[in-house]
């Protein structure tokens, strides 16, 4: 039987209100924000009070309810209208992780078929609730199908955080290594530690250590000598946006890990749901990467680490192509060795939109 394991849910909906743990503050500090307007949700996103493609899409969809609020108690049966901007600056809030316009866009079809005479509110938060829900589903399914990928006793190695606080829960990449603990096969995890940011050792360190999974903490740069050293099985990672040929956003670093990788002969692992898969882009060149406030490289914490006035680049994101990634697990399916072609097996209903989502926004 299997067990199921409770995770943190960063994301909750009560007293009408949206409720986020700030996730700028972990792991010393578990405050939780309450949001009433959408331009206080559009803003949290952009500073990363939440975080993660599948937890930023939720949010977002919480957002589009709040707007919708706003709009009704401001222009009445002009509502849909009223409500436009508010959803303009929802989407201007982050531009890589696809899940956020994909929310966006199917809140926008529910407000579609609604009357403008009737408060939109009850069925854009039923909506949104539905979206909430099946972010936790389909992370338990892709947590059972990477898991059965994993030998027994394997020693993996994950980066940023794809755990709980980037979903709706569970996480994915997390949700495998999670499954596979639960399923005995997981020896040991080492974290990156994920500069800048550090997504690792603030986040997945401390989602890891709550459930006593075994886990390394390691400085970005030493994956190169653990994967020389010959232990490491799996890189397993999350991902902000896949195109069309399984070509993969995912935090900076990612494509680093994976080049690595194929020279030592370590698999990687993509885990995602559908939901961050953008069919209108045929390969990661169209994928736009944001560039992310200088002060995230030249200090920690508020203390300086570089000299005043240094030139930085900080993308958050890179992309790495397909033919470097082994398996791309989605809650539809695995794709081994992913292709233009084989990542078809996982369309179902979307349509083939010539123009990418974040495009219409
Ligand atoms: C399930 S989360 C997958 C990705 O969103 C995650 O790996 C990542 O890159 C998050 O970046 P972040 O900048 O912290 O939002």
């Amino acid at each position: 039987m299997t067990r199921l394991l409770q995770t943190i849910e960063p994301i909750l909906w009560r007293d009408e209100q949206l409720h986020l743990l700030d996730q700028r503050v972990l792991p010393h500090t578990e405050n939780w924000l309450a949001f009433y307007d959408s331009d206080a949700v559009a803003e949290a996103i952009k500073l990363m009070v939440v975080r993660g493609a599948p937890a930023i899409g939720v949010t977002a969809a919480y957002g589009v309810v709040l707007a919708a609020r706003e709009a009704w108690f401001s222009a009445g049966e002009n509502w849909q209208e009223a409500l436009i901007p508010a959803l303009k600056r929802l989407a201007a809030s982050r531009p890589t992780a696809v899940n956020l316009f994909w929310a966006i866009e199917r809140m926008q079809q529910t407000c579609n078929t609604l009357s403008k005479y009737e408060s939109p509110e009850p069925a854009l938060l039923e909506q949104a609730k539905r979206i909430h829900q099946e972010d936790v589903k389909a992370n338990r399914t892709m947590g059972q199908y990477g898991a059965d990928l994993l030998d027994n006793d394997s020693i993996v190695l994950t980066h940023c955080n794809a755990g709980a606080l980037a979903t709706a829960g569970f996480g994915t990449a997390l949700g495998v290594i999670r499954q596979g603990f639960i399923d005995g096969k997981i020896e040991h995890v080492y974290v990156d530690e994920t500069r800048p940011w550090l997504q690792g050792s603030r986040l997945t360190a401390w989602e890891l250590m709550q459930e006593g999974i075994p886990m390394t903490l390691q400085a970005d740069v030493a994956a190169g000598a653990l994967m020389a050293g010959g232990r490491l099985d799996w890189v397993i990672v999350g991902a902000d946006r896949i195109a069309s040929n399984g070509d993969t956003a995912n935090k900076i670093g990612t494509y680093s890990l994976a080049v690595l990788a194929k020279y030592h002969g370590v698999k990687v692992m993509v885990v995602a749901p559908t939901t961050t898969i953008d069919w209108s882009i045929e390969n990661g060149s169209q994928i736009p990467i944001e560039q992310r406030a200088h002060s995230e490289v030249s200090e920690i914490e508020g203390h300086a680490i570089a000299p005043a006035k240094v030139h930085v680049s900080n993308p958050a994101f890179d992309v790495t192509p397909a033919a470097l990634i082994d398996a791309i697990v989605t809650e539809e399916g695995v794709v081994s060795s992913p292709s233009k072609e084989k990542m078809q097996q996982l369309k179902k209903e979307e349509k083939n939109d010539t123009n990418s989502i974040s495009d219409r926004m």
